[in-house]
Order: structure tokens, then sequence, then C-alpha cells
């Protein structure tokens, strides 16, 4: 297994002075992605997504619960990872620096881990099917689906072993998804990394996910094959998700 959370929760405290109470953002989740596999978590707005996927990214420790990166704790330092955990978040123009132009924006990865970049960056860029020449322009410049495929590149470019994507694709007209969606299998395809793909769109993560694990109000209700899921989901709520579509 590349991640592994076993009943992981994650507590916040909230409310004012006085009222202050207790709230679990995700609650006993247990999940694992295993190698070159997809796991999609799909839920609505408040169901834990965002904190599932900070918690596997290493960002946010669990309250209770453990959480594995191939087989072991998270190191202390981030940089002990050495770009092998990545993430593409929804919106690129939080990721991206609008003051750096996109060649730099791409290779500044390696050059946190203190790499030569070389020819990478040119290369990452057509491996997302944007041409070289993208490296000279500042992210304002792109539209929505190109400077996504940036992020991509950006994330790709370490060759992680395993890549979060949380609301990759949401902020993109439906058209630009799918094609950002087929890209991503075709990348997933060639460099084979692990992936957790976390939507509130059950119809995008349909399409990208081997696994289908369904989050309501901070749990997983359900964790099925994509085929079976389609097919013959079982909680009540994941029908509903489905009926929805
Ligand atoms: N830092 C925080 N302090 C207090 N409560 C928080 C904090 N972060 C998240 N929560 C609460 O935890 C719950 C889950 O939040 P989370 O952001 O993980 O959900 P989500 O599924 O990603 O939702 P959305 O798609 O709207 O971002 C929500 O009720 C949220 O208000």
């Amino acid at each position: 297994m590349i991640l592994e959370l076993d009943d992981v929760t994650v507590s916040f405290t909230t409310g004012p002075p006085l009222r202050r109470r207790r709230l679990d953002a995700v609650r006993g989740v247990s999940l694992a992605v295993a190698e070159g596999e997809t796991l999609g978590v799909v839920g609505e707005s408040g169901s834990g997504k965002t904190t599932t996927s900070r918690v596997a990214l290493g960002l946010r420790r669990p309250t209770s619960g453990t959480v594995l990166f191939d087989g072991r704790p998270f190191p202390r330092r981030r940089r002990d990872l050495a770009g092998r955990i990545q993430a593409v978040l929804q919106h690129p123009h939080w990721s991206l620096n609008p003051r750096m132009r996109v060649g730099q924006s791409v290779a500044e990865p390696l050059a946190v881990l203190g790499r030569p970049a070389g020819s990478l960056v040119a290369e990452a860029l057509e491996q997302v099917g944007l041409g070289a020449g993208f490296a000279e322009r500042y992210p304002h410049e792109l539209s929505g689906g190109q400077r996504q495929r940036v992020s991509i590149a950006r994330a790709l470019i370490t060759r992680p072993s395993f890549v979060v994507l949380d609301e990759a694709v949401s902020a993109l007209d439906v058209s630009v998804q799918a094609q950002i969606l087929n890209l991503l299998k075709d990348l997933q395809a060639e460099f084979r990394f692990s992936a957790l793909f976390i939507s509130h769109d059950l119809g995008a993560v349909r399409y990208v996910a081997d696994r289908i694990a369904v989050m309501r109000d901070g749990e997983i209700v359900e964790t099925a094959a994509a085929a079976a899921f389609h097919t013959a989901p079982e909680h009540p709520y994941s029908r509903q998700l489905l009926e929805s579509l």
C-alpha cells in the first residue's frame, strides 16, 4: 500500500469562548491506496474531503488514528519525502504564483530538492500537451484548463509515487474537465503513480477511480470497486448520489 489511513479522526474546537465545542471534521476514517491505483473519494461540501486530503498529504496530523505512507509514518521534515507526494488542487491560481513564469513554477519542486531542471520543464510541458513555449508565459495569460495542465506538469516533475487531486477539475467547464481527466488517465498509464482523487462530483470520480469511497458527515459510508458501485451501490446515500447524476 502506498497510503493507509486507519481509524483516523481529526477534531477541531469551534465556537465562541465559554461555548467551545468539539467538531470531528473526519471520524474513524480508514482507507488504503494500492500501488498504481486511483482511489476516488466523493462527498458533498463539508463532508470532510479537504481534511482527508490534508491528512493524506501529511499536512495535518490526525487527532487519533494512524497514517502510513509507503509503510511508514510521515517523516518529520517534509523535505525528506523528496517529491514523492504531490498535490493538484482546485484553483490553479492559488498554487501558481502569478508573478512567476510558468517554467519557473513547474521547475520549483525540483529546485526545492536541489535538483537541476535541465530539459525536464520543457518535457513536462510537452507531456501535458502544452509545448515548451508555455514556459515563458505568466498564469494570467492562460485559460483555466491550461493552468490546470501546468499544475499537473508541476506535480509530476518530481515523478511522485503518489498524487492527491483535490477538486482538481471542479473549477473547469465540463468539456475541459473531460480533457483534463483523460490527460490524467494517460499520464497515470505512463508514469504509474497512485492517486487519491477527491471531488464532490461523482461523475468525475467514477471516470478516473478504480475504487470509490463515499464520505458523508466526516465518515466513509461505503467503499466499493468503481464497476460494482455503478451497478449496485450498497448504502442508501450512495444510491442517492448515483441517482442525482
Ligand atoms: N480549521 C477548522 N476549524 C474548525 N472547523 C473546521 C476546520 N476545518 C474544517 N472544519 C470543519 O470540518 C468539517 C469538514 O470540513 P472539510 O473542509 O474537510 O470538508 P469538505 O468536504 O472539504 O468541504 P468543502 O468541499 O466545502 O471544502 C466542516 O464542518 C468544517 O466546517
